[in-house]
């Protein structure tokens, strides 16, 4: 099991921020993880990771439950590609190393490392597409590169779960596209680890998302196979609106009518 989440309720200020929350990820599966803002998605990830405790119920990850193990140790098997992580990395610092170091898990690289570090920082760049950016300045690349460049700093790792916190934010249709091919890439090979994709927008679900988790205000709406989540009857009655699904090109795309939603 990749992940077990039992029964986990995280309460704050006598809010109760997640309920009674069941999940069970499987080796062999990738998940989406599906919630409007504010339904709970980065404390649920929070959880899962281990920076924070749950206030009810148990949490394991690739086996170890949380309370009897090395969180730090644990945690190196653990990707977390998410835009506050990117704002950490110092301006001056080029793509390669940035992808270099995810090899030691620290922002800038303070150990030494070898010519097939390097050669692997760099094979990973041209599987992510990003070759070419080897010696730019991570702060001069676009969002859409420093995307690929911190997934591929997060593969470099070796984790076996990755979990992909709403890459496509700021991206226009193209850059998006790109990084979701990507992540299409790393799904279909081998050796490769076990994806959380999370994301508000229902277009971005590849079909390499075998499962999906509609999560909304704080409690689990549904857990599914991909297929049976995406029909206009259950997205209708998780996004409180009269919504239509079509399958297209092998993603699911919603359609509305936007006087709905008018003040
Ligand atoms: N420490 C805290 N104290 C009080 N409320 C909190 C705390 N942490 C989170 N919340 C509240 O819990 C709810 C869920 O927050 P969370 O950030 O997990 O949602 P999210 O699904 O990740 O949202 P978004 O998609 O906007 O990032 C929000 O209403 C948030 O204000």
């Amino acid at each position: 099991m990749v992940i077990s989440v039992s029964n986990a309720s995280y309460i704050r200020s006598g809010l109760k921020i997640l309920s009674n929350i069941h999940w069970s990820v499987r080796s062999g599966e990738h998940w989406c993880l599906l919630g409007l803002n504010g339904s709970g998605k980065t404390t649920l990830l929070n959880l899962i990771c281990g920076y924070l405790w749950p206030s009810k119920g148990t949490i394991s990850v690739l086996g170890h439950r949380y309370g009897t193990v090395d969180l730090r140790e644990l945690r190196k098997q653990i990707g977390w590609v998410s835009s506050s992580f990117q704002e950490r990395i110092p301006k001056s610092e080029v793509a390669e190393k940035v992808v270099l170091s995810g090899k030691f898990a620290s922002i800038g690289i303070y150990e030494p490392f070898t010519f097939e570090d390097m050669e692997e920082a760099k094979d990973l760049m041209s599987f992510l597409g990003c070759r070419h950016l080897v010696n730019r300045a991570f702060q001069t690349l676009s969002q859409g590169e420093k995307q690929r460049v911190v997934i591929a700093r997060a593969l470099m790792a070796k984790p076996k779960l990755l979990i992909l916190d709403e890459p496509c934010t700021g991206l226009d249709i193209i850059a998006r596209e790109q990084v979701l091919y990507t992540i299409e890439q790393i799904a279909s090979q081998k050796d490769m680890p076990t994806l959380i994709y999370v994301t508000h927008h229902i277009e971005e679900l590849l079909p390499c998302f075998s499962h999906t988790f509609l999560l909304k205000e704080g409690k689990t709406f549904l857990q599914e196979k991909t297929e049976h989540v995406m029909d206009s009857k259950t997205l209708s009655a998780f996004f409180d609106l009269p919504i239509e699904v079509e399958k297209k090109h092998h993603r699911y795309w919603i359609t509305f009518e936007s006087k709905i939603l008018s003040p």
